[in-house]
């Protein structure tokens, strides 16, 4: 048989790996076809709302649902008392402490969940809500957590006396736990000999990733069948199947979850919320479907929010600028409850990436978590795991380890950066960086930008803002960050004792088009194209014919599903094993209708041919026929395979990242001239994605550190819980940005691919940061605290006496 194609253009035919293929999601989304929770719609389906707590700490003397109970349409409320004999008042967090599912007793943040009404329509449970009758005794408010630290205050009465939390010994009555790695004493042994040492408070505020869609479910309990299937905004609907087990005893089998499309997850939609837990029991109680949304209001009060990390820093080096030693204690706000999500032996996650991309010889690393009368939550925003938290202090302390040494923070980077002979490299604080090349990335970051002419403008507009003639300065930001992603190797990652892998399942069908189930769930980045794409490439059918599916956990295999950028280092890992399995079926097969020996076929991009005699070949279309019509000696019939992928190792994505911003000092409003952002997440799936993922990273970071900000009063309230208050950039404020490449394989990964979702968070973020203080250093400006918005970059020019 001749074929009338070249090699490549049957490769392109497929549309695998490395093409920039649309997003076959989009079409439903674009069309307003997506289904999401709210556009599941049951027969004789309830609705739950919760009363929430205006105090942010007081004790809940009475609850009276008489009123409610009396609206027309209201079928029931639960409060604690009704939840405590089926053990379900308190719930277990990811995090291995407990947290109130409705007050028992008291409550510790502002918005927390008192009461759940259920009634006919969201309008009457409105109006349940607020007939509920509660009174509360104020008490003390605790935000600061160097305050909780030395109040006498108890904040969780439920833990009095207890010294010993899940992470180890607990110092004080609102203290969590106390996490340390790396070399105490060899760290301030450094720092005391060093020739330079700079000391700098980095504070990371808190912040909330603010998905377009808030979380929500539908619980549904068939009495009939002994069914309970739940629908939900889940990152990870496994865990959270498994969880509703272990919490409520219905038999594992017995549930279903299922996430439909979810309008945006940052981490936000990985943990368990009251609303699940009430949404279940009012459905087993009633016997109906049970549907709960929140408001965009209580998903800025409530659910998951994003570090609150105060990091206190000692970076100590040579006098040529060759560092020497890291040191940094962390206080972490933790809230109310310990609700992170980070696998168990990492209470401030893999906060210990710290040291970024830089050959540090000796680091100390502490974090002590603390209770306080805020929110809990603290997993999210692209990067679930204080990746986020550690890039930014340690591309600050450079900075001003650069002003403590009079030197150009750019040639500072460069002297202490991990060589690329030198991976995988070990580093102080324990983890084994994978695969790097940062000299040249960063050379090629700065050739792009014009680094050097940049400098020279920076300096005559330094003179000219000296001599009056001009009111704006100029900062350019810098970052090289390095990332970790891929939770994890299960010998040491799991969440709640569920070991981190993934998964995938492949089907080929007869005639040659297929269908993919992993254990991750998409919530935006489109999964459903560049997984088809891994599998395209690997086995030569067409990504055009294979049908991805995920997210249900009745069909797909047991994964942990989508957060920490680990879909691609782990599921993506997973997809491509489970076709190599399909591949080596299909070379049996191949070799018996040829009529040649196993060893004597070669893969060719879509078919198996004869070795010396490509003209002789079967195709994987025909292979896929064969698999199901011939009779093979020795072989099954069929062709499907699924991998459970243990990765040996995390993926350390890096990118060098540079912002150029023009600041008036009169009104302390920015414009972003320039955002350059080099990403290297190994071999790329999909290009245009991966652009589209740096765009919607960067805008996230630019929006953290210019802007946005969950703030509290001293009393507790939060000041920002509606969209008047919080910055959400707008296509009007969201700078242009120009992205570039290089490609570093992952040595470890099936395909040599990293993550790379989470990376322009941690990449954007210190460096819009620093563009603000780098526009300031020559007038002084060593460190201040983020957003950088209006007001505050106003109070820093006012503060360094450059307004007259
Ligand atoms: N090399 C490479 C890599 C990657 N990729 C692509 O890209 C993406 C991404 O990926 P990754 O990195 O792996 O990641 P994932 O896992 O998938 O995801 C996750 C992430 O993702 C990001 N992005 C996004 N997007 C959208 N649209 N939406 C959303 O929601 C989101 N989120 C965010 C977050 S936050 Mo966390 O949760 O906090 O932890 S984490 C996160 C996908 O699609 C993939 O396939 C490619 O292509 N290539
Ligand atoms: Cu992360």
């Amino acid at each position: 048989m001749k074929d009338e194609l070249t090699q490549d253009q049957r490769s392109a035919n497929l549309k695998g790996m490395g093409s920039s293929r649309k997003r076959v999601e989009d079409v439903r989304f674009t069309q307003g076809k997506g289904r999401y929770v709210d556009d599941i719609k049951l027969d004789g389906m309830l609705f739950g709302d919760f009363v929430r707590s205006p105090y942010a700490h007081a004790r809940v003397t009475s609850i009276n649902t008489e009123a409610a109970m009396a609206i027309p349409g209201v079928v029931a409320v639960l409060t604690a008392k009704d939840l405590e004999p089926l053990g379900l008042h308190w719930m277990p967090t990811l995090a291995g402490d407990k947290q109130m599912v409705l007050a028992d007793g008291k409550v510790l943040f502002q918005g927390q969940e008192v009461a759940y009404v259920i009634a006919n329509d969201r309008y009457a449970a409105a109006d349940g809500v607020e007939a509920v009758e509660v009174e509360y005794e104020e008490l003390p408010v605790i935000v600061n957590p160097f305050e909780a630290l030395k109040s006498n205050v108890v904040l969780r009465e439920d833990l009095e006396g207890q010294t010993e939390g899940a992470h180890g010994p607990r110092k004080h009555h609102n203290h969590i736990f106390t996490w340390e790695q790396g070399d105490k004493e060899g760290t301030e042994k450094v720092l005391e000999e060093a020739d330079v040492v700079a000391e700098e408070m980095v504070y990371y505020h808190r912040t909330h990733p603010c998905p377009l869609e808030t979380c929500g479910c539908v619980a549904s309990m068939d009495k009939v069948t002994g069914k309970l299937t739940l629908y939900g905004t889940f990152q990870a609907p496994h865990a959270i199947r498994t969880v509703v087990s272990l919490i409520s005893g219905i038999a594992e089998h017995n549930i279903r979850v299922v996430s439909p499309d979810i309008g945006g997850g940052f981490g936000n939609k990985v943990g368990a919320y009251a609303g699940y837990v009430c949404s279940v029991v009012a459905s087993i109680v009633t016997g109906k479907p049970v549907k709960w949304v929140e408001d965009r209001m209580e998903n800025l009060m409530t659910t998951a929010f994003a570090r609150d990390y105060w990091m206190q820093g000692k970076i100590a080096a040579t006098k040529e600028g060759k560092i020497t030693g890291l040191w940094c204690h962390t206080t972490a706000d933790h809230g109310g409850f310990d609700a992170c999500a980070d696998p168990t032996k990492f209470p401030a996650g893999f906060m210990n990436i710290c040291t970024g991309s830089y050959d540090i010889p000796t680091a100390y690393l502490a974090v002590d978590g603390v209770y306080t009368n805020k929110a809990p939550g603290g997993v999210s925003y692209r990067c679930s795991f204080r990746v986020t938290e550690a890039a930014y202090f340690i591309e600050r302390m450079i900075e001003v380890l650069a002003i403590e040494l009079n030197m150009d923070a750019a040639e500072l980077r460069r002297i202490n950066f991990i060589k690329s002979d030198q991976f995988p490299y070990q580093s102080a604080l324990g983890w084994e960086y994978d695969s790097g090349d940062y000299h040249r990335a960063w050379d090629q970051a700065l050739n792009a930008v014009g680094y050097k002419e940049l400098r020279e403008e920076q300096a005559q507009r330094i003179e000219d803002f000296k001599a009056g003639k001009t009111r704006k300065l100029i900062g350019i930001g810098l970052t090289h960050f390095t990332e970790i992603v891929g939770a994890g190797p299960v010998k040491n990652c799991d969440i709640l004792g569920l070991g981190m892998f993934d998964s995938c399942e492949i089907r080929i069908h007869p005639t040659g088009s297929a269908i993919a189930r992993l254990g991750t769930i998409s919530q935006g980045q489109g999964h459903a194209t560049t997984f088809a794409q891994i599998i395209a490439s690997e086995i030569g059918l067409p990504a055009d014919d294979i049908t991805l599916e995920e997210g249900d956990t009745d069909t797909a295999p047991y994964g942990l599903g989508t957060y920490g950028s680990r879909s691609t280092p782990v599921a993506g890992a997973a997809t491509a094993m489970a076709a190599r399995k399909i591949r080596a079926k299909a070379q049996m097969i191949a070799a018996y209708l040829l009529e040649v020996h196993d060893d004597d076929v070669e893969w060719d991009v879509d078919r198996f041919s004869v070795k010396g005699a490509p003209e002789r070949f079967k195709t994987m279309k025909e292979i896929a026929f064969a698999a199901y019509n011939q009779a093979i000696p020795g072989l099954e019939p069929g062709l499907e395979a699924v991998s459970y992928y243990d990765p040996p190792n995390m993926t350390y994505p890096f990118g060098a990242y540079i912002c150029v911003m023009e600041i008036d000092v009169d009104t302390g409003e920015h414009e972003i001239r320039s955002f350059y952002a080099l990403d290297d997440c190994g071999t790329r799936i999909n290009p245009m994605i991966i652009d589209g993922q740096v765009h919607g990273g960067c805008t996230e970071g630019y929006a953290i550190a210019m802007g946005q900000e969950i703030a509290y009063d001293e009393m507790g309230n939060c000041k920002s819980a509606t969209l008047m208050d919080f910055f959400l950039p707008t296509a009007w404020e969201t700078p242009t940005y120009t992205t570039d490449f290089a490609v570093t394989p992952s040595p470890h990964h099936p395909i040599g691919a990293k993550g790379v979702g989470e990376s322009p968070n941690v990449g954007s973020v210190p460096c819009f940061s620093n563009a603000v203080h780098d526009a300031f250093r020559p007038f002084g400006l060593v460190q201040s605290h983020m957003p950088h918005d209006h007001w505050r970059i106003w109070k820093i020019a006012k503060d360094l006496g450059l307004h007259s």
